[in-house]
């Protein structure tokens, strides 16, 4: 696909650096004109929402033709060589396209959620990255699907060695009260996926981010502690942190942002439904449900916690013990 391309053959003047200083590369941009594009002509009931990571903004300054020109011919050579489509796209059409995803989303009516590369980082690492996409409808998520071209086909126990003859890349997707599945990205028929029926902490093992900025590193470590968590966790990058869990990978998946750090609805949207429907649960540290339903930042308290039903009351307890340290440890006398 367009994205793997892009990853073997990356240069520098492919990667830009956004306003908050995240990276975005022409891939972001192209995979979020790609799947508007299609999810435009496909879907033709109703209105068109949807809410996507990237915007036109930075492309349209002095000095950004080139990059433009860029997107422009990686798209189109993309279209051509897929034939399902016969279009070209100008550059104008390539920023239009860009801004569909200008949506709020919000609680009422459907709304796509895309995150045309999640893991930016990892996919400029020649790491792991999910091309992202699901459907809130009334505000809760109905439809998710997660394409991760660098995960092993069947256990992220491959992940390092390649001697194992694992087949690289997998397509999650669920759909509310159907279950999740799991098929190649050459379109091996999907098979049904469940998290792990792991319920003794001791044999639990977790995911969490491959960057330590984007979650704490000295707190997680302390809630693996205090729950007895035997195994190094398994860092990673992207939402394929919640396609592994959803098959089985590992037990838990757990982040804790620096304080101040807003989460986005396209970081968790597709990611929290392919978990919930291999029965798995995912919460708040306070034990709450993941709120879709109030525009692109995803309301919630202190991180993220996904893993299955017997684990989760623990690992709520463990978090809640280890945030009353840490305030504790920060309050003064
Ligand atoms: N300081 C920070 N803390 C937490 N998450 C962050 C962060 N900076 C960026 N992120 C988010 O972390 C996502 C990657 O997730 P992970 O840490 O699981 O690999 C990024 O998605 P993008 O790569 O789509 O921008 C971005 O939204
Ligand atoms: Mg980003
Ligand atoms: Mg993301
Ligand atoms: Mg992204």
């Amino acid at each position: 696909s367009m994205p793997e391309t892009v990853q073997q053959e990356i240069v520098q003047s492919d990667i830009q650096s956004k306003a908050d200083k995240t990276p975005v590369t022409v891939a972001d941009y192209g995979s979020q004109v790609l799947v508007s594009l299609v999810l435009n002509m496909e879907v033709t009931s109703g209105s068109f929402s949807m809410v996507a990571e990237e915007d036109s903004e930075d492309l349209r300054k002095d000095g950004a033709e080139e990059i433009l020109e860029r997107i422009t011919d990686l798209v189109n050579k993309t279209l051509a060589e897929d034939g399902s489509y016969n279009i070209l796209l100008s550059k104008e059409a390539i920023l239009s396209a860009i801004d569909t995803g200008k949506s709020e989303g919000g609680p009422s009516g459907r709304h796509w959620v895309l995150d045309p590369i999640d893991g930016t980082k990892g996919f400029v690492r020649g790491g792991q990255y999910a091309i992202a996409l699901a459907l809130l409808d009334e505000g809760r998520v109905v439809l998710g699907v997660l394409g991760c071209p660098n995960l092993p086909f069947t256990s992220v126990s491959n992940l390092s060695g390649s001697s194992s003859g694992d087949q690289t890349g997998a397509l999650f997707s669920a759909a509310i009260g159907c279950g999740a599945e799991v098929q190649s990205l050459d379109g091996s028929p999907p098979q049904k996926i469940s998290v792990c029926t792991i319920d003794n902490p001791a044999n639990a093992s977790f995911f969490e981010s491959y960057e330590g900025a984007h979650s704490m590193r000295d707190f997680t470590g302390s809630v693996a502690e205090k729950l007895g968590v035997q195994a190094p966790p398994v860092r990673i990058d992207s939402q394929a942190k919640y396609g592994a869990l959803a098959r089985g990978d590992g037990a838990i998946y757990w982040r804790f942002p620096h304080e101040g750090y807003r989460e986005t609805i396209w970081d968790h949207a597709a990611g929290s439904i392919v978990v919930t429907e291999a029965g798995g649960v995912v919460k708040d540290a306070s034990g709450n449900d993941l709120d879709f339903s109030k525009g692109r930042y995803l309301d919630r308290d202190t991180g993220i916690i996904a893993t299955n039903k017997q684990l989760m009351p623990s690992v709520l307890k463990s978090v809640q013990e280890a945030i009353k340290e840490k305030k504790q440890a920060s309050s003064p006398l």
